[in-house]
């Protein structure tokens, strides 16, 4: 089948090929109930059961995409998005500097929708553990390895610009080398192309492998939800945003479900509020016990199984919520 041909009128989402987001991502679909086949060796695949043609990407262009609204939706690094918006700043700059039209700030940009909550890291500037570089400002002028080529040149133009506020200087170019690397970039200051690296963090076993230590954070980063600032059929986007939000919602919580007497309800109902109110009914042929229904945070639920059996609760049950709105 030419899938181009059938993408007309179809919400275009895009979703990283490959790489440490894309199970998470799938399986967010998945519990969105986003329906699809993708054919072998095959970038686009058509929902099965919305207006939704879904399109893998590398995750580093993904923003790219959605913020020239090419692709009305994606699933990204937050990373990425700041390194595109770098990207953006740096044109306009070049542009203004040149003397030619800039783009107004409406004119594109990824508009961000919901943190989703995995996919946790830090870009963050690391040195060698043994050398005599210990705070940023030591690499000024150095040679610095990086994917993120433009996030690091404004950090360093930031750092260069402070240094010369404090030194009564100025200068107009950026002292610092930024070298572009596209993958294993922690091997680059062992192998003397670098002094310094810009590289996202997350166990700290890859840093601390190549004998490498993180000196400050550039940017925090989770996977996010993004969306082009005019996106197409606004009703699909707002109805995949619901259903995701449900899909993490109900990751991050269970249902507890306990019997308690009556008299210690209001001290077990403070430790189980609820999302709006906890669900209580009477326990057939017991006056005295009631049934308790509640929604608990997922990483609270060993303290509040504690605290509940200690006002005297019983009978205790932890269900798995498989969706929730
Ligand atoms: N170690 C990590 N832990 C958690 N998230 C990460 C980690 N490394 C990268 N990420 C996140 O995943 C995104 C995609 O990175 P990943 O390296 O998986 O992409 P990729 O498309 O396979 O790229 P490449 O081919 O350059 O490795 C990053 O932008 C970042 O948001
Ligand atoms: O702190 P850690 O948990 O060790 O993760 C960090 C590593 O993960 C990423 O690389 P990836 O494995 O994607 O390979 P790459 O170097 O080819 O990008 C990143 O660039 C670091 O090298």
């Amino acid at each position: 089948m030419d899938l181009v041909n059938h993408l007309e009128g179809r919400l275009l989402f895009a979703v990283p090929k490959k790489g440490r987001l894309l199970q998470a991502a799938l399986n967010l679909l998945e519990g969105a109930d986003i329906q699809f086949r993708r054919e072998n060796r095959l970038d686009i695949a058509l929902v099965k059961n919305l207006p939704i043609a879904l399109v893998f990407l590398p995750a580093a262009d993904i923003p790219t995409f959605v913020g020239e609204g090419r692709v009305s939706l994606g699933i990204t690094g937050r990373d990425t998005v700041a390194e595109h918006e770098a990207v953006v700043m740096a044109l306009r700059k070049e542009q203004a500097e040149s003397g030619k039209s800039t783009p107004q700030e409406d004119e594109g940009g990824c508009v961000e929708v919901m943190d989703l909550g995995f996919g946790s890291c830090k870009l963050q500037v690391q040195v060698p553990e043994k050398g005599s570089y210990v705070k940023p400002s030591d690499l000024i002028g150095k040679n610095i390895g990086t994917s993120f080529v433009h996030l690091a040149e404004e950090y360093f133009a930031t750092l260069e610009a402070e240094a010369d506020a404090a030194n009564g200087t100025k200068s107009k170019k950026l002292k610092t080398k930024i070298i572009e690397l596209s993958g294993s970039v922690e091997a680059a200051c062992a192998l003397g192309v670098a002094d310094g690296i810009v590289d996202l963090v997350e166990s700290g076993e890859t840093m601390k492998a190549a004998g490498l230590k993180a000196i400050d954070t550039v940017v925090s980063s989770t996977a996010v939800l993004i969306k082009s600032k005019n996106p197409t059929n606004i009703d699909t986007v707002e109805l995949v945003a619901a259903r995701i939000k449900g899909v993490i919602a109900a990751q991050k919580h269970i249902l507890c479900q306990y019997n308690v007497e009556r008299s210690k309800l209001a001290a077990a109902t403070k430790i189980t509020p609820g999302k709006r109110a906890p669900t209580v009914n009477a326990l057939e042929g017991d006056g005295e016990w009631v049934a308790v229904s509640s929604m608990v945070e997922r990483k609270k639920i060993a303290t509040v199984m504690d605290e509940l059996t200690e006002v005297g609760a019983q009978d205790i049950l932890v269900l798995e919520i498989a969706n929730t709105r």
